[in-house]
């Protein structure tokens, strides 16, 4: 029998918050109790039913399963969990009578209750989205659960929407758990890959059952290193696929790899090839970040559909549709000779973009042709397929309209600025590079005379209701600028007045001035614009609105001085000022396609480097250049990892490489491990290195020391994302666990991040603790100041 052939145009996945945040609304009003669980799931399908009414309206077929059917109340790795009611040992009370997990335990496997902390929460990928971790053991159940699937595959048909149901595929929902914590030393989730795939495949007999006539299985993790070697001729993936592919009674299956190249990367293309063979019916491939597959890689398709996400779904920009075509109708040719037919997608699901351009009415005006938010996304696929089917002369308007709107983009004015350019092609080693570490240590010394074992914090003070509102209202225009200037230097005055109070050592001002630590800098700096509705999903009901680089980076005037030289003179104490820095802004915005990152890297780099500048000349004496984001960015294969961290640390380097030896430069990481990049944090040579290390325990303080780190180092003493208050016995015993590592000399004593989502309450009564706990560890040392 002919395998059934994949729809022409389709799209790997929505943004599932809504245009206007509906998910958003509805998930918070539910937690807090304003409404009832039924009340949440109809707020849902209607926001579901509304997207699938955009998305056909924008044409894709209702009735060819074109519509991915990929919603989740929370996470798409946790309706995984769902699905294979695979709930962790220390939630296994939760399971209903049949072992499922309904929708109020999968809020607690997601939010954690009294007693339990939720599922740990880490990066998809190389993206900004977080995924709930599974937590897999030796017996946790793994028994299918078809019911939520089904249930809203029924729901939409009678809708007339046939949508293709979407899950997480089985190679990668094991690769992205961990092992439960009372695992046998040695055990590894995969090693469940027989019972998950059983259990798969009961789940494509009870949608097929249903009358799915396709599924979606998004294979990510085979673009990882660990993912690729399963992906090869002989490996584990061929083995699940040719025994999912076997099940009787199933939907056709559409397996995805998006974010990269899955299999052997000198091979692109040869993992679909190996999937078709396996009999599956359509493979995906990711033809943005991902390698073209080559004449000859994709052997013999077996009459399955090559999907190509020829659509950037990790970005914003309008796509170039000439060159699309172009790579497509190549590709084709390439499928063709194999023996497949090649349909056209994004690639990846369209979950990291905002909606729709057409929310925006504040952008300036050069901006919205050259942009395509998801709505836009679905647009340009479908013009595509219309494109390679049906010729070019088909499509010949949006080509010329395409192509006007880049090469206006080229040429206008912002987006590459000569001085920039210049300054940059001017550079040398030397403006990457400060004195010796010894050198810069005796200057500092001398001109801070710190106390040994230093207490600070890492920046942000809790943005109150009334710091929010005084912001809402300048922007509103209800508070003008002088009012609301005032508003913040009182602001200032009270969190300064605070610190010293405390007894901490170093102040800081206190961000209050500051949205967000990255869109500030972008709203500051030229180059970039920012959006009114650009929302993109973070985790479960929390998304963020990242700015738009489009430009050559410039800096018209210092922005932080203002803030930071009114707190300094508020005080004796030193001040520590504070940037974000270059990496963090690029990983926390949408960046350009039309230059490499390295490049918008230094000129951000640049701009901070002007920042510094003109702090150091208004008397400030520390000055913090945040990289929170450094690890994130770590491409996804291994082989790519050096190339990145050197142009991530250069750019750091470049930014604070003009200080004087005399000024003490640090900087702040957290959100992650950091063990795998202890040599990349070593080369920022920063003189001071704040790092997330409460909840690991300090377990960074030794992996530092034993790589041979040797400028400060302050290790937080304290988690901030609970409101729980440390003991100072608790933060005590942490701070005697780094002082086992490092030189005493060396420890500076500050919580894990920044306090802006904290309370006062809790703020104070902690920070208090830490005091107390950096005065004990004085006095134990024979100090005292
Ligand atoms: C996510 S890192 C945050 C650093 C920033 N300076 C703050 O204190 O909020
Ligand atoms: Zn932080």
């Amino acid at each position: 029998m002919p395998k059934p052939t994949f729809p022409a145009v389709s799209i790997l996945g929505y943004p599932r918050i809504g245009p206007n945040r509906e998910l958003k609304k509805a998930l918070e009003s539910h937690w807090a109790q304003r409404t009832d669980e039924a009340a949440l799931h109809a707020a849902a399908r209607e926001l579901q039913n509304s997207d699938l009414a955009k998305l056909t309206e924008l044409g894709l077929d209702p009735t060819d399963a074109s519509l991915p059917g990929d919603f989740a109340y929370y996470d798409q790795v946790l309706d995984a969990t769902v699905a294979l009611s695979a709930l962790p040992t220390r939630f296994a009370d939760l399971a209903e009578t049949n072992g499922t997990i309904d929708t109020a335990a999968s809020f607690i496997l997601a939010r954690g209750d009294e007693s339990r902390a939720p599922l740990e929460m880490t990066k998809w990928f190389d993206t900004n989205y977080h995924y709930l971790v599974p937590e897999i053991g030796e017996t946790s159940p793994i028994k299918a659960n078809a019911l939520p699937l089904v249930e809203s595959f029924k729901s939409h048909a009678a809708k007339g929407h046939t949508i293709r149901p979407v899950l997480v595929g089985p190679i990668s929902y094991l690769l992205l758990a961990k092992a439960e914590d009372r695992a046998a030393v040695g055990f590894d989730p995969l090693d469940r890959i027989d019972e998950v795939v059983d259990a798969y495949a009961q789940i494509l007999v009870s949608l097929a059952a249903a009358g799915a006539p396709w599924v979606q299985l998004d294979e990510p993790a085979l673009v990882t290193d660990r993912g690729a070697a399963l992906a090869v001729p002989g490996a584990l993936a061929q083995a699940v696929y040719t025994k999912l592919a076997a099940a009787t009674q199933r939907p056709a299956i559409l397996v995805t790899t998006g974010y990269g190249t899955a299999g052997d990367s000198a091979r692109p293309g040869a993992t679909a090839g190996l999937l078709a063979r396996a009999g599956i019916e359509a493979v995906h491939v990711d033809l943005v970040r991902g390698a073209i597959p080559q004449a000859g890689f994709l052997g013999d398709l077996a009459g399955s559909t090559l999907v190509g996400g020829i659509v950037d779904s990790r970005n914003i920009w309008r796509n170039d549709l000439s060159a699309s075509l172009a790579l497509l109708t190549s590709l084709g040719a390439e499928v063709d000779k194999a023996g497949g037919t090649l349909a056209v997608g994004t690639a990846t699901s369209l979950q990291h973009v905002p909606h729709d351009v057409a929310l925006e009415s504040n952008l300036p005006a050069h901006l919205p042709e050259w942009l395509a938010f998801a709505n836009q996304k679905v647009a340009e696929a479908i013009i595509l397929a219309k494109g390679i089917n049906e010729g070019a002369a088909v499509i010949a308007a949006e080509l010329s309209a395409a192509e006007s709107a880049i090469s206006r983009r080229t040429g206008f004015s912002g987006t590459t600025v000569a001085r920039v350019r210049e300054r940059l092609g001017n550079l040398t080693t030397v403006d990457f590079r400060r004195a010796d570490a010894g050198i810069r240590k005796d200057a500092q010394e001398q001109a801070l005379a710190l106390p040994p074992l230093p207490t600070t914090t890492i920046g942000s003070f809790p943005q109150t209701t009334e710091v929010r509102a005084a912001r809402a209202a300048h922007r509103s225009g209800t508070l003008d600028e002088a009012a609301y200037e005032g508003f913040l230097k009182e602001e200032i005055a009270r969190v300064v007045a605070l610190q010293e109070k405390l007894g901490l050592d170093v102040l800081v001002h206190g961000e209050a001035e500051r949205n967000d630590m990255v869109q500030y800098f972008a709203e500051n700096f030229d180059g970039f614009s920012e959006t009114e509705n650009g929302w993109v999903q973070s985790y479960g009901s929390r998304a963020t609105r990242p700015s738009i680089l489009w430009g050559d980076v410039t800096r018209p005037a210092a922005f932080t001085v203002p803030w930071i030289t009114h707190a300094a003179s508020l005080t004796d104490k030193p001040l520590k000022g504070m940037l974000t820095g270059p990496v963090t802004i690029l990983a926390w915005s949408f960046i350009r396609d039309d230059v490499p990152l390295a490049l918008s890297a230094n000129q951000v780099a640049l701009a901070l480097r002007d920042e510094i500048a003109d702090l150091q000349e208004a008397g400030i004496g520390i000055i913090q250049v945040d990289e929170p984001a450094l690890r994130e960015l770590l491409p996804l294969r291994a082989a790519d990892q050096s190339a990145y961290l050197n142009w991530a640390v250069d750019s750091f380097r470049l930014a604070r490489s003009g200080a004087a030896d005399s000024t003490q430069i640090h900087t702040h990481l957290c959100y992650s491990e950091f063990g795998e990049i202890i040599e990349a944090i070593d080369a920022l040579d920063a003189d001071v290195t704040s790092i997330e290390a409460a909840r690991s325990r300090m377990e960074v303080t030794e992996d530092l020391t034993s790589y041979g780190y040797s400028r400060g180092i302050g290790p937080g003493v304290y988690d901030i994302h609970s409101p729980r208050v440390p003991s100072t016995q608790e933060i005590s015993e942490l701070i005697g666990i780094a002082l086992g590592s490092l030189d005493p000399k060396a420890l500076w004593i500050n919580p894990d991040c920044g306090l802006k989502t904290r309370g006062y309450a809790e703020t104070e009564a902690s920070l208090a603790n830490l005091v107390e706990a950096a005065a004990a560890a004085r006095a134990n040392l024979g100090v005292s100041v």
